[in-house]
């Protein structure tokens, strides 16, 4: 066999039988029928995630950060310069940036993989194992990777993936940093969406009215060459994405293979889960969106995967915060199912009449 071949197995789809039992243990706890409305939702798909019901409250949920820098950023398209990049890994890996503080907040530990951060700064040597390269191309002019490159990015995520699932992780986020991240991103929404370049270009980090229009140029550039190669996900991850992309890409494919529930986080993550999907279609069933954020091509993403986002919070930041932001709420929807006294264990009596079905 050709072990430059990516293979993907087929996606089992979570559990249906579980799903059913946890509807029904739902009707059966001491609550009117559907009062705690998303919630029961949510508890319901961990339980089918799980393949059992009640769900096991989760005990490693994890976040792995994939870090990067982008050929783009060199087009004035971000509001910081791509040294950020290095500097904000070197943040993660002290305890300093905001998905460290939000993710201790939460329960949930972090991991930093640098992929393909431009530098060679020692504080990120012992997180460069998966390393591809330093940047990417200017996906304006020229692919962002060899197509070599992307393969084992690609392959690199599945890896992380394995590697946290059978260290124990039970839920799975992956979260993004690299300067100019959001460019690629918005391009790949708009090539997998069918979306013109004005409906995803955001402000990113934060950017003006004047590097809005430079992004947009870069965007409507990028995306003629995406579509050159929409039918071929790892081409068009060569083509647009960078290293941290397409390892996202494959961590979140392989999560799904992994039957581990994911999280998604902001437009970063959304749009790796676009490639994902098509790299392994059906792998969206593993997969909850956290949070809608501000970014135009984030909601476009979700609207694509039929994710229904959990938190509406404007979040815009990556680095898998905004999915984080959700997860005290997944951990109670799991909960509510594993933990809740039905009406018979309480002696509560039941409704005097049956709930409409919905
Ligand atoms: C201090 C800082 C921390 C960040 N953490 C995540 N991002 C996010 O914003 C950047 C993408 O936006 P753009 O495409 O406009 O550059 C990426 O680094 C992304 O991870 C950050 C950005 C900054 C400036
Ligand atoms: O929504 C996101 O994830 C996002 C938006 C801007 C910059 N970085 C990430």
């Amino acid at each position: 066999m050709d072990d430059d071949i990516l293979e993907f197995a087929e996606v089992e789809q979570p559990d249906e039988h579980a799903r059913s039992a946890a509807i029904a243990l739902h009707s059966k706890l001491i609550k009117p029928a559907g009062s705690l409305g998303r919630l029961e939702e949510l508890g319901v798909w961990v339980a089918a995630c799980q393949g059992q019901s009640p769900p096991r409250p989760f005990t490693r949920p994890r976040v792995v950060v994939f870090a990067g820098d982008h050929g783009i950023a060199a087009k004035g398209v971000s509001a910081y310069p791509s040294e950020v990049t290095a500097q904000l890994v070197g943040s993660m890996l002290t305890g300093g940036a905001a998905i460290n503080v939000l993710a201790a907040s939460a329960g949930a530990s972090v991991r930093v993989i640098d992929m393909a951060v431009d530098s060679d700064a020692p504080a990120t040597r012992s997180i460069g194992e998966f390393k591809v390269r330093r940047g990417s191309g200017s996906i304006d002019v020229e692919d962002a990777l060899t197509d070599a490159e992307a393969r084992a990015a690609v392959r690199a995520g599945r890896a992380i993936a394995d590697a946290e699932v059978d260290g124990g992780a039970d839920l799975l986020i992956a979260g993004d940093l690299g300067i100019g991240n959001s460019t690629p991103a918005s391009v790949l929404v708009a090539a997998l969406t069918g979306s013109e370049p004005v409906a995803v270009v955001g402000r990113g980090s934060g950017i003006d009215d004047n590097a809005w229009m430079r992004k947009a140029a870069a965007v409507r550039d990028a995306l003629r060459r995406a579509r050159t190669v929409l039918a071929d996900p790892v081409a068009l991850l060569r083509t647009t994405a960078g290293a941290d992309i397409a390892a996202m890409a494959g961590f979140l494919a392989q999560a799904s293979l992994r039957k581990t529930p994911v999280i998604l986080d902001g437009l970063v993550a959304a749009a790796a889960a676009l490639v994902a999907e098509e790299l392994v279609p059906g792998a969206r069933q593993w997969w909850t969106a956290g949070q809608r954020g501000g970014e135009p091509a984030h909601a476009l993403a979700l609207e694509h995967l039929d994710l229904d986002p959990i938190l509406d919070l404007d979040v815009r930041l990556g680095e898998g915060t905004g999915a984080v932001a959700a997860l005290p709420l997944v951990f109670m929807a799991t909960r509510v199912l594993a933990e809740m006294a039905t009406h018979e264990q309480a002696g509560v009596s039941g409704p005097l009449i049956e709930a409409p079905a919905t």
